[in-house]
């Protein structure tokens, strides 16, 4: 049951991840002020969500089936909404890719538009006329940090989540006039099945068509870079979570919504040089002629976080 004072908020990608833990803080949220509605592709991997969700599961939050890369799926979710009422959207169904280029196939890269690109259009344009009618709604994505700023070997996943920002900036200024506000979520690296899967992925794969400097390179440098990315800075879903209600219940929400200060300077080299060169250059070098001196500085910001050097450094009375 939804209350008037309720605000409807649709999730796609609910089975795991951000999106799990978006839909539980916010159906968990104390002043009950939000209607989610949950949705998956696939309702049999419902049980993780559910066990989150606990007693507000058929109270606060409802389940449904999802898939956005298919209008049928997506027409028939909003045919189970009442009156196909959103007040939020929250664009967060994402795959990931990395790997040379030469071994991915174009069936695998236009998958990722499919879902990452696509699949936000196919939402937000299912949801917008209703918005725009009412003059009033808010949607959310959740882009990356890779959205703004490429990195090595992720080149289609962030060409995908570069598109949605292209796409959303635009979109934007309309729906101003409208009263319809756009928000892009902008995490680095967070602990979730993504990793998991990429690692899986590669592990999996024999990258046919990239030559062995390629492979090595990818293998031998970037990899193990990644891993070392991942536990220093990676952020949890929760943190996500938390930076995303922020957004949704600010006065007035943003348009760029970094998660994570400390991947922050990574993103910033871009406007600090127009040229692009900084950035190029700078991620060459930590790649290439920096490994080393890469896995000391984040062992040492991971130790900042943890809090573990501070402890070391105080000085305690006799
Ligand atoms: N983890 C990270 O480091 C970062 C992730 N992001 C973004 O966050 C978002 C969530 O990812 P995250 O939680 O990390 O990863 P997960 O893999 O844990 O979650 C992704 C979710 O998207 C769902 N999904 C995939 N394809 C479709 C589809 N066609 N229709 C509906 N749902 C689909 C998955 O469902 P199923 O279980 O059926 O596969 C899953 O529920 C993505 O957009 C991702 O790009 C952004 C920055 C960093
Ligand atoms: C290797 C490497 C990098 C890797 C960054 C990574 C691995 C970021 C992952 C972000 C994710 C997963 C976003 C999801 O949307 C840097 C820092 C650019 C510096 C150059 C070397």
């Amino acid at each position: 049951m939804t209350t008037a004072a309720q605000k409807v908020v649709l999730i796609p990608g609910c089975s795991s991840g951000i999106g799990l833990r978006i839909a539980v803080m916010l159906a968990r949220d104390h002043m009950e002020r939000y209607h989610v509605i949950a949705t998956m592709r696939d309702v049999k991997r419902k049980n993780k969500l559910l066990e989150a969700a606990g007693d507000v599961y058929g109270k606060t939050l409802s389940l449904l089936t999802l898939d956005v890369c298919s209008d049928e799926s997506v027409k028939h979710c909003m045919t189970r909404i009442k009156d196909q009422h959103i007040d939020i959207l929250i664009n967060n169904a994402g795959i990931g890719l990395v790997g040379p280029i030469e071994s991915i196939s174009l069936d695998d890269m236009k998958k990722v538009f499919e879902t990452n690109f696509f699949g936000v259009i196919r939402m937000i344009k299912e949801v917008m006329p209703d918005m725009k009618k009412r003059r009033a709604g808010h949607i959310i994505v959740i882009s990356s940090a890779m959205g703004l700023q490429g990195v090595v070997f992720n080149d289609v996943y962030a060409a995908s989540k570069f598109a949605t920002e292209g796409f959303c900036e635009s979109l934007a200024v309309q729906l101003l006039k409208f009263n319809v506000i756009v928000s892009m979520i902008e995490p680095g690296p967070v602990h979730t099945e993504f990793e998991m899967k990429m690692i899986t992925d590669v592990s999996q794969t024999e990258f046919p068509g990239a030559d062995p400097d390629t492979v090595h390179y990818f293998k031998n440098v970037y990899l193990p870079s990644s891993v070392d990315i991942f536990e220093a800075l990676g952020q949890t879903p929760d943190d996500i979570a938390k930076c995303t209600k922020k957004v949704m219940e600010a006065a007035c929400p943003g348009f760029h919504n970094l998660t994570n200060p400390l991947y922050t300077p990574i993103v910033a080299m871009k406007f600090a040089d127009e040229t692009g060169d900084l950035s190029v250059h700078t991620f060459y070098h930590m790649l290439f002629n920096m490994t080393g001196i890469m896995r000391v500085t984040l062992n040492i910001i991971k130790c900042l976080t943890c809090g573990c050097l501070r402890r070391r450094t105080t000085i305690s009375p006799h």
